[in-house]
C-alpha cells in the first residue's frame, strides 16, 4: 500500500538506557540485511552487531523481525533495540536516512498505517493516542478499554441495527401493495429507532464525564480576602505557586494548579479575594473570580476560622458543586457543620481531597460504560440523532426519504469508526500523536 519505508526512534527521551528504533514499511527485509547481515527469523529477539558498511560497528542489540501482514502496521517492520546514547541513535537514524526509500516517521505514521491496513479502527487509533498522553489512572483506564474496540463495536452495532431497519422500511415500500407483508413490521421499526434515538441522547450526555477525565475536574477556591484561599492551593499543590502576604487582596488574577487526586485530574484555581473594591486591578480580579466559580465543578468557599461572624456560616447553603470549608483552623472556631482545614499544621487537608475526589467520582458514574471520548465523536453522534429524529418523527414524508436519513444516521457512526469516508479526517487526527507512534 504504502512505497516508503518508515523509521523513528520510538522510545522516549535520550540517553535512557535502551532505545527503540521501529521501521516499517517494504524496504525493511533490505534495510535490516544491510544493517545487522541475515534477516531474524520473525518475531523472534536476536542479539546482533548493527554496523554500517562505511561506518563500522554502530552498536551491538537486540533485533527483532515481523513479517507482515503479522505486525503493529501490518507492513513488514523492526525494531532495533539500542544502547540509548544520544550518539548511538543519531548514527543509526542518520544511516537509515541514507537508505534507499527510507524517510523519517511523521507524528502518527506507524498507527496511520496500522490503521489503514485494517488493524485498527480510528476510535481505537484515537484511544492509542489518548493512552500515551494519559497521566492519571482514570485517563489510562478509559483509554485502555477504547484501544480494545469498545467503542467500534457499540457503534458497530448500532450501524447495523440502523442499516437493517432501512432495509425493512425499504422492503415494505418495495412490497407495499402485496399482502404478505404484515403491516406491522414498520411499526416495530419505528419503536425500535425511537429505543435508539433515547439510548444515543444518554451516551452523548456520558461526553460530560469523558471530558472531566481528560480537561480535569475544576475545582475553584473562593473566599473573602485573607481568607486563605492562596495559602490552602499552595498546600494542595505543596509549592509555592500563588503569592501569600497578610495584605488583604494579595492575589489578582487566576492561579491554576493541575493535581492527582485519587487518579483523576483535578484542577484547583486560586482567585482573587471578593469583596467591594474601588481598586480598578482588583475589580477585574473579583469579576475573574466569580467567572471561574460559575465555570467551575465544584466551588470551595473558604469561611476563615478568626472571621466574626463564624458562628453564623450556615453550611445548608451548599449545593450540588458549592461546599463551604471553614480555613484557618488552627487559629479559631470551626463553623458549625463545615470541614475544617489549616494550610499552616495540614489538618483536613487529605479530608479535602477525598471530598473533591468523591464529588468527581458522582459526576463520573457514566464513565464506567462507553463513552464518547473527542468532540468529534459527540458530533456525529449528534449528526446521527438528528437524523433518527427526523426519519421517525417526520410522517409526512415519503418512506424512502425516511429510510435514506436512516442511512444517512449509520453514516455518520461510520465516521466515528473510520468505515465510512475519512480521508479528510486522517491528518487531524493522525497529527496529535507524537514521532514514532
Ligand atoms: N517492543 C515493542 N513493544 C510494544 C510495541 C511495539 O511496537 N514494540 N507496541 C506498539 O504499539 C505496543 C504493543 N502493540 C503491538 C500490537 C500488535 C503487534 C503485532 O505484532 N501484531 C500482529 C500479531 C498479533 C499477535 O501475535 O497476536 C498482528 O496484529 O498481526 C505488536 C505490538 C506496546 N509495546
Ligand atoms: N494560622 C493560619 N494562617 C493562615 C492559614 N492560611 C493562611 N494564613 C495566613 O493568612 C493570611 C492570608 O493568606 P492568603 O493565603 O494570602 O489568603 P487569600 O485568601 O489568598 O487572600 P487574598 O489573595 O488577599 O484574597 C496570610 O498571612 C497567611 O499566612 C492557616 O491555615 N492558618
Ligand atoms: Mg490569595
Amino acid at each position: 500500500m504504502f512505497q516508503d519505508t518508515i523509521f523513528a526512534l520510538s522510545s522516549g527521551a535520550l540517553p535512557s538506557g535502551v532505545a527503540i528504533i521501529r521501521l516499517s514499511g517494504p524496504q525493511v527485509q533490505s534495510g535490516l540485511q544491510t544493517l545487522v547481515g541475515n534477516l531474524p527469523p520473525p518475531r523472534q529477539a536476536v542479539l546482533r552487531e548493527i554496523r554500517a558498511d562505511d561506518r563500522g560497528l554502530l552498536d551491538r542489540g537486540l533485533v527483532l523481525f515481523f513479517l507482515g501482514p503479522n505486525s503493529f502496521t501490518g507492513e513488514d517492520c523492526a525494531e532495533l533495540q539500542i544502547h540509548g546514547g544520544r550518539a548511538v541513535v543519531s548514527a543509526i537514524l542518520h544511516y537509515l536516512a541514507n537508505l534507499e526509500g527510507f524517510r523519517p516517521a511523521e507524528a502518527g505514521d506507524f498507527t496511520r498505517r496500522a490503521f489503514l491496513n485494517g488493524k485498527m479502527d480510528l476510535s481505537g487509533a484515537e484511544a492509542l493516542a489518548d493512552l500515551i498522553a494519559a497521566e492519571t489512572e482514570t485517563q489510562r483506564k478509559l483509554a485502555i478499554q477504547n484501544t480494545s474496540g469498545r467503542q467500534r463495536q457499540l457503534y458497530g452495532s448500532w450501524r447495523t441495527t440502523l442499516l437493517r431497519a432501512r432495509a425493512f422500511i425499504e422492503a415494505e415500500l418495495d412490497f407495499a401493495d402485496e399482502d404478505d407483508v404484515p403491516g406491522s413490521v414498520s411499526q416495530r421499526v419505528w419503536e425500535n429507532m425511537r429505543a435508539l434515538a433515547a439510548t444515543l441522547r444518554s451516551h452523548i450526555a456520558g461526553y460530560a464525564a469523558a471530558e472531566i477525565i481528560r480537561e480535569g475536574f475544576r475545582v475553584v477556591l473562593i473566599g473573602a480576602p485573607n481568607a486563605g484561599k492562596s495559602s490552602l492551593l499552595n498546600a494542595l499543590a505543596r509549592r509555592e505557586v500563588a503569592i501569600v502576604t497578610d495584605i488583604p487582596g494579595t492575589t489578582r488574577d487566576l492561579v491554576e494548579v493541575s493535581l492527582d487526586v485519587r487518579g483523576l485530574k483535578v484542577i484547583v484555581t486560586d482567585t482573587a479575594g471578593i469583596r467591594e473594591t474601588d481598586d480598578v486591578v482588583e475589580k477585574l480580579g473579583v469579576e475573574r473570580a466569580h467567572g471561574a466559580a460559575r465555570a467551575a465543578d465544584l466551588v470551595i468557599h473558604l469561611m476563615p476560622a478568626d472571621a466574626a461572624d463564624i458562628d453564623r456560616v450556615n453550611p445548608l447553603n451548599e449545593d450540588n458543586n458549592r461546599i463551604v470549608v471553614t480555613s484557618k483552623c488552627d487559629v479559631g472556631r470551626v463553623a458549625r457543620g463545615t470541614l475544617a482545614v489549616s494550610a499552616v499544621t495540614g489538618e483536613g487537608l487529605e479530608e479535602l481531597l477525598d471530598v473533591i475526589s468523591s464529588r468527581a467520582a458522582a459526576s463520573l458514574a457514566l464513565a464506567e460504560s462507553t463513552i464518547p471520548t473527542r468532540l468529534r465523536h459527540k458530533s456525529h453522534l449528534s449528526d446521527c440523532l438528528s437524523c433518527i429524529d427526523v426519519a421517525v418523527s417526520r410522517d409526512d414524508l415519503p418512506l424512502e426519504l425516511r429510510a435514506e436519513e436512516l442511512r444517512q444516521a449509520a453514516d455518520h457512526l461510520g465516521r466515528i469508526t473510520g468505515t465510512t469516508d475519512v480521508e479528510d479526517l486522517l491528518g487531524v487526527i493522525f497529527s496529535e500523536f507524537c514521532i514514532g507512534k
